[in-house]
Formats: C-alpha cells, structure tokens, sequence
C-alpha cells in the first residue's frame, strides 16, 4: 500500500496550512522531516527539514496517529505549517521526492477511511457536503447524515428484512413435510407493513432533501424592461447583471446563490419574455421557458403590474411582484416593491424564505442526500411489495427479501460495486 500525502486545507495564502499523510511509511517520513515520530496524538513543535540535504523547510506541529486510531483507520500524520504558497510548495516538494511516497487522489484519504471500516459510503458523501455547505440548513442536513443518520436508519431496514426473511426460510426448511398453504402469510405482512410505510415516508421527504443541497429556485420573470436585472442586482448586493433602458437587454440566465435565513436559495435573472426581435433574443427565451419547468417558485415582475402573469406551467406557484414602486402604485393581490428606493425588498424576501422553508425544511429530518440513496431505497420498496403480493412460491419470497437486503446495502457500500465507490470519491476534492 502506498504512502499518500496533500494539502488538506485550501490552496493560497494563509497563516496555517495542514498536510496530511497516510499509509504505512507516515511514521518513518515524521523520523526523516522532524527527527522522531512523536507520541501517538500529541503535537510537537518541530522543524521541518529536507532530509537530502538538511536544510530548514519551516517550523510548525507535527502529529502521528497510529492505525487503528486515524481518520484513514492506517497509519497517519499532519504537519501545520505556515501557510505561505512558498513554504507548502517546499515541503510537498520535499515530500514528493520520498521514495515510496506520492501525492493523493482526489478522496483517496476518505476512501481509505471507507476500506478500513472507519466511515461508510453515505458518510463519505456527507463529509463532501458538509465542507460544500454554504448555509445553516446544508451543513445541518450534511452534520446529520456524516454522524451516521442514513446508515443507522439502513441499519435498521436491513434488520426487519432480515427478521423476515427468517420466518419464510424456517418455512422453506421444512416444507416437504409442511403443508406451504399453512404458512403465516398475514404474520409475514404484519412484518413488513411498518418497514414499507417507514421506506414511504422516507421517499416522501426525498425531494427536499435534494432541494437543501442543490438551494430553492427562484426564476424572475416579466416583460422586458420589468426590472428584472435591477432586482436580480438589489438582492444579490452585486452588479451581477447588465441592467439598460433598452428592451431585450439580458438575453442569458444569471444565477445569484443566497443565503436566506439560513436557507440556500438560487434566484435567476432572465430574458424578458416576449416575441424575440432577433434569432439571440429567441434563443434566449426558449431557454428560459423551458428552465422554468424546474422552478420551485416564480416572480412575475410587471411595472406597476400592468401585465398578469403568461407562460406560467401549471402547479407552479407564482408571486406578483409590481416593480418601480416609486412610479406606480400596486394593484390589488400584487406585492409592491421599488429597487430604486428599496421598499418592499425585505417583503419580498420574507416572502420568499417562507417558500423555500415549507419546500426545504430545516435539514434536520432528511435522510436521502443522494439521488443514489433515493433510488435504492424505491427499490427496495417495490421488492418488499412483490413479496407480499405473492400468493405461493416462497421461493420467490425469499429472493425479494434478500433483493431488498441488497438493495440498502448499496447506500451505505455494504454490497460491493467498485464503480459506484469509484463514481463517489472521484467528486471529492484533493486532500479528502
Ligand atoms: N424608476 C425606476 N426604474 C427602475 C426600477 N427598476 C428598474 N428600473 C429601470 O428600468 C429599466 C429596465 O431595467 P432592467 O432591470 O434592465 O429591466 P429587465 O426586466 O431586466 O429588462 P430586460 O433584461 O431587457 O428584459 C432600467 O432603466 C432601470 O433603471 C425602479 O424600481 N424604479
Ligand atoms: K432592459
Ligand atoms: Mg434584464
């Protein structure tokens, strides 16, 4: 097994860096770099040096965890380092010319920790989450499922599958005497009527989970010239997009990633709608009408709200907003608000964090932060169902339990599919 090292924290200037090592040579690198390899989990303050020639590399901490006891379940160090480009380009250049020693892979450090039994694979996804994480409910959501959240709960399916699956195999050992019509199909339903609601109510939430991750969409909508940049701008605080008295001005989308009350929310400026003045203009439009079919919710923008909402696909809900407060006067059923002034703006986002929060929740009770997860957990679903809809064969009975088994294991890695594990750790970031 290869010794492997990288940067974990981020790249450019700072005052700490930290690298990681792991595989059975980080003890011996520890001798070369800083003269002994230190009490298990206890910081030293040490100097770094280049064990060709000797010379100086920087000072800082060094620890050493030995395997079992480390994030990898191997043998482990970290050295803190002064986090100047300089200085950590020295020292992983100094490391990089160890015989037996090679940069990481992207994950590797996590997939290690995986192999060795230390965290399993949807922890694994839950650890990128959370170093994503950008607000209060996605770290929430990610903390949760990082401390095990999925895999207890998989746990637990697996176990009533199991208890099940030992009713109908007792059955089966003894069915060449026994009459298979005696067997205690209701006992087996009564079983497996709980585990499938649970499964149900699970899947029920799954939307929004995917939602806490990816943030709530928001698409601004409207006539040209509504103010659809001007608000797209008052929200994000930011110049982002170009705002003209000119017709057709914006004619590409262009996202703002917000923070609303702890809730990730994606607001998205588009090309006013209207019958397109050139083959761009169209382009434009088309790609907005058919964006707005994933919308979670939209604000129509109209100046004073002159024109009602148009191009809106059904159950998707809609906000009225009558911009340029400080010309017109809103209508009835439309919320007023002015960019140039600002009035009506904190409305506006009071409005729309209620929205996102009965779309999203607060990522304390979602389970599924994987389409992944979602999926094996369908699956799993339709096997326990096949099995109680079966009238003979226990046979068959049997294998949809186990394929149900299977199923769930797939969430947590237990079942073995190299390139599902390839798929998961190859997203991670280098230092992972
Ligand atoms: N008085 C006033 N003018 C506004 C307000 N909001 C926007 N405007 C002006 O309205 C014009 C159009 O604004 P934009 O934000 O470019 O409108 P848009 O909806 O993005 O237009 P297109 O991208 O062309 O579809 C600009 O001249 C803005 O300065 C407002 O609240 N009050
Ligand atoms: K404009
Ligand atoms: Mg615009």
């Amino acid at each position: 097994m290869d010794t492997v090292f990288s940067l974990g924290s981020g790249a450019g200037r700072a005052a700490i860096a930290v690298i990681r090592l792991s595989g059975p040579a980080a003890g011996t690198v520890l001798v070369e770099f800083t003269g002994a390899r230190g009490a298990a989990r206890q910081a030293r303050f040490v100097t770094l040096r280049d064990p060709e020639n000797g010379e100086a590399l920087d000072q800082g901490l060094a620890l050493f965890f030995p395997a079992p006891q480390s994030p990898t379940g191997e043998d482990y160090a970290e050295l803190h380092i002064h986090g100047g480009r300089a200085v950590v380009d020295a020292v992983l250049q100094a490391l990089s010319r160890r015989p037996g020693l090679r940069p990481a892979e992207p994950g590797e450090f996590a997939r290690r920790g995986f192999a060795n039994g230390k965290l399993d694979l949807s922890q694994a996804e839950a650890l990128a989450d959370l170093i994503d994480a950008e607000t209060e409910g996605q770290r929430r959501q990610a903390l949760r499922i990082a401390g095990g959240a999925l895999r207890r709960q998989v746990e637990d399916w697996r176990a009533a599958l199991v208890d099940a699956l030992a009713l109908v195999e007792a059955e089966l050992d003894f069915s060449d005497e026994a009459d298979v019509g005696s067997f205690d199909r209701d006992g087996l339903c009564r079983r497996l009527a709980p585990l499938c609601r649970a499964m149900q109510a699970a899947l029920a939430e799954a939307p929004a989970s995917e939602r806490m991750r990816e943030g709530f969409l928001v698409m601004l909508l409207g006539p040209p010239n509504a103010g659809k940049s001007t608000l797209l701008n008052a929200l994000a605080r930011r110049d982002l997009a170009i705002v003209s008295p000119t017709p057709g001005t914006t004619r590409d989308m262009i996202e703002a990633h917000l923070d609303l009350k702890g809730l990730p929310v994606t607001f998205i400026d588009t090309a006013g709608l209207r019958e397109a003045a050139d083959e761009i203009e169209r382009i434009g439009v088309d790609r907005v009408l058919r964006r707005v079919e994933t919308a979670d919710l939209l604000l129509w923008l109209s100046p004073g709200g002159e024109t009602e909402p148009a191009h809106i696909p059904g159950g998707t809900q809609v906000l009225k907003i009558a911009t340029k407060g400080d010309l017109f006067t809103a209508p009835g059923g439309w919320l007023g608000i002015s960019a140039s002034t600002g009035a009506g703006l904190e409305e506006l986002f009071a409005a729309v964090a209620a929205r996102a929060e009965a779309r999203l929740g607060d990522g304390g009770a979602a389970l599924f932060i994987r389409e992944r997860h979602r999926a094996a957990v369908a699956s799993a679903l339709l096997a326990v169902e096949a099995a109680e809809a079966r009238e003979k064969d226990l046979e068959f009975v049997a294998e949809d339990l186990r394929s149900a088994a299977r199923a769930l294991g797939r969430i947590v890695g237990a079942v073995d599919v190299e390139h599902v594990l390839d798929a998961v750790f190859s997203r991670f970031c280098i230092g992972k």
